[in-house]
This record gives C-alpha cells, sequence and structure tokens, in this order.
C-alpha cells in the first residue's frame, strides 16, 4: 500500500513563520496540510493557502487548538504539529501535542533549560518523537560547527544577534544554543584582566555560561542575524549568519516533520538530525 502523505497541523499559521510553513507543507508530494491554527482574531477563518499567498487549500484557520489535535490523533499516518507561536504557550502546546499522540516540530523559542528537559521526561514516558530546533537554517549550523572549531584555539569570545523588532525573547533561542555549544567545550572563556564597572546596566550584555556574553539588538529592517566574534592578541576571527528570507528555515522545516515520525524521545537542535 502507498505510503499516506503525513498530517501536518501548523501552529501559528497566520505569522510570518506559519505563513511559510503552509506553503512548504502544502508544496511537498508527501505531506498534507491538516490544519491551521492561529490565535489572531484578524485572521479567523481566512483560507490558510491565501493567506500565505497561494492557491486556497480549503483549509481555514480555527483557533480550535484541542480539537484540531484530536482530529490528527485520529490520522492512519501518524500526524505532525508545527509550532511557531510564542514563547508563552509553546511549554503548553508541545505538552498538549504529545498528550494526543501528535508530533511537535517546534521552532518556537523562549523555553528555559528546566522547561526542556520536563518536556524530554514527558516526550520519553509517551515514547514520543518531539524536536525542538531553535534554527532551521544550515547556515547557522554550519555557524555554530565553525564557532566549535574556534573555540578550541580562542579564549576569548562573544554573541550579538540581531532581530527585527517584534521578537519577544532575548537572547535568541539561537544565541542561547549557540553558548551552550561552546560552554560545552569544557573550558571558561573570557577570563577578566580589569575589574568592570558597568556604568549603564546591561552594557557588557547577558552573561551566559562560562563567561559567554550574548548582545541583543532589535531594529526594524533586519530579520536575522548573529555574530560570534573571537578574539586573541593581534587578531579577531568573526563568523556571521544574515537570513534575508524566512524561505531558508523551510528545508529544515520539513527535514524536521519526516524526522520527527522516527523518534521516540525529545531532540533539541538540527544538526542532529542532519
Ligand atoms: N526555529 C527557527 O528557525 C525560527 C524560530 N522563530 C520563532 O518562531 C516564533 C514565531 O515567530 P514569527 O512567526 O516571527 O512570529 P509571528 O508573531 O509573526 O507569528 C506568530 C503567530 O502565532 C500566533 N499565536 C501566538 N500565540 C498563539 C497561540 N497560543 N496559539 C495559536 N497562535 C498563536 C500569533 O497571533 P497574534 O499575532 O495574534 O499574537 C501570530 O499569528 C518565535 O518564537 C520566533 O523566535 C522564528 C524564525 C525561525
Ligand atoms: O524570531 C525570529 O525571527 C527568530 N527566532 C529564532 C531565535 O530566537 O533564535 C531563530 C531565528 O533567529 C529567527
Amino acid at each position: 500500500m502507498a505510503q499516506a502523505p503525513i498530517p501536518v497541523l501548523v501552529n501559528g499559521a497566520a505569522g510570518k513563520m506559519g505563513r511559510e510553513v503552509v506553503k512548504a507543507v502544502a508544496q511537498a508530494e508527501d505531506m498534507t496540510l491538516l490544519g491551521a491554527i492561529d490565535k489572531s482574531p484578524e485572521h479567523m477563518d481566512k483560507d490558510a493557502g491565501e493567506l500565505a499567498g497561494i492557491e486556497a487549500l480549503e483549509v481555514p484557520i480555527t483557533d480550535q487548538f484541542e480539537p484540531m489535535l484530536a482530529l490528527a490523533s485520529q490520522e492512519r499516518q501518524q500526524a505532525v504539529m508545527v509550532d511557531f507561536t510564542h514563547p508563552s504557550s509553546i511549554y503548553n502546546n508541545i505538552r498538549s501535542a504529545i498528550a494526543y499522540g501528535v508530533r511537535p516540530v517546534v521552532g518556537t523559542t523562549g523555553l528555559s533549560p528546566e522547561q526542556i528537559q520536563d518536556l524530554a521526561e514527558f516526550a520519553d514516558k509517551a515514547s514520543t518523537g518531539c524536536l525542538i530546533i531553535p534554527n532551521f537554517s544550515i547556515g547557522m549550523v554550519l555557524l555554530q560547527q565553525a564557532a566549535i572549531a574556534a573555540s578550541q584555539h580562542f579564549d576569548h569570545v562573544e554573541i550579538i544577534e540581531l532581530h527585527h523588532n517584534q521578537k519577544a525573547d532575548a537572547p535568541s533561542g539561537t544565541a542561547i544554543q549557540t553558548a551552550e555549544m561552546l560552554a560545552e567545550m569544557g573550558k571558561a572563556f573570557n577570563p577578566a584582566l580589569v575589574e568592570e564597572t558597568e556604568k549603564l546596566p546591561g552594557a557588557r550584555g547577558g552573561l551566559a555560561q562560562e563567561g559567554i556574553r550574548i548582545h541583543s539588538i532589535r531594529l526594524p529592517g533586519l530579520i536575522a542575524h548573529q555574530e560570534v566574534i573571537f578574539g586573541a592578541a593581534g587578531q579577531v576571527y568573526t563568523l556571521r549568519h544574515d537570513t534575508s528570507d524566512r524561505a531558508c528555515y523551510m528545508p529544515g522545516v520539513l527535514l524536521a516533520i519526516r524526522k520527527v515520525l522516527q523518534l521516540k524521545s525529545l531532540v533539541y537542535g538540527l544538526e542532529k538530525i542532519m
């Protein structure tokens, strides 16, 4: 029997990322858009395809999250929920999806390490695959790999992340993940040479693990950008990634939808499924 297409729910379907995901799923031959959920009253009942700038898909935007999960749980082929909503709702969204046996692919940032640990235990107990991916772009995975390599040779590093000014959380999930990866190298960075005084609180950025500082910039005109800057005597090594279109995340999102069906636990980071 031919493999049935993967039924996909998109949560946050009226948002900037959600619209891209609707388009990508509609155009993927092995997937079908089962539902498009969003809480924005402005877009309620609109056709998700038309809102995404493609043909009508006969899938209206709805705010009925749990009924959609219930519907998805009835599907012959296991269903996936892609979530690009808001930091305030993501923890509960993931728990609800897992409770219904629907596999979450999560791009929404802002979960704490404790929440991720708790969700990992919940997914384990339910033997349900779940992917939490702070950044779906291949370019960022490559930047992070280059940063890990550079960290073996440099003891000083700072991260700057720059985003559009509609972003709710700071620092970005990607910057937090990048700092975590560098911290896992097992050494402390940025040994202090002088006693520093911050004349303006926050001037030196947020302090992540192992002395790594993260600086967040929010401006209209930006999409998503990150620099990891290494310094040593007489040299500076800068790694930079720039996005110019949210389409850059879609190959990673489609890969994650396919891969989450093979998992029985929570996996954090695109690099783990590539
Ligand atoms: N992992 C990755 O590669 C990427 C991750 N992101 C992350 O994805 C998230 C979304 O980003 P973006 O698309 O730019 O944001 P948007 O604000 O453009 O879109 C979010 C959409 O979700 C809706 N929404 C908010 N809360 C809920 C809820 N509880 N249930 C259903 N719908 C909800 C919003 O409605 P309303 O407008 O009414 O609030 C809005 O329509 C952010 O956390 C961002 O950091 C973004 C880009 C890439
Ligand atoms: O809000 C965004 O836009 C983005 N959010 C993610 C993050 O917080 O890292 C990924 C990317 O930077 C775009």
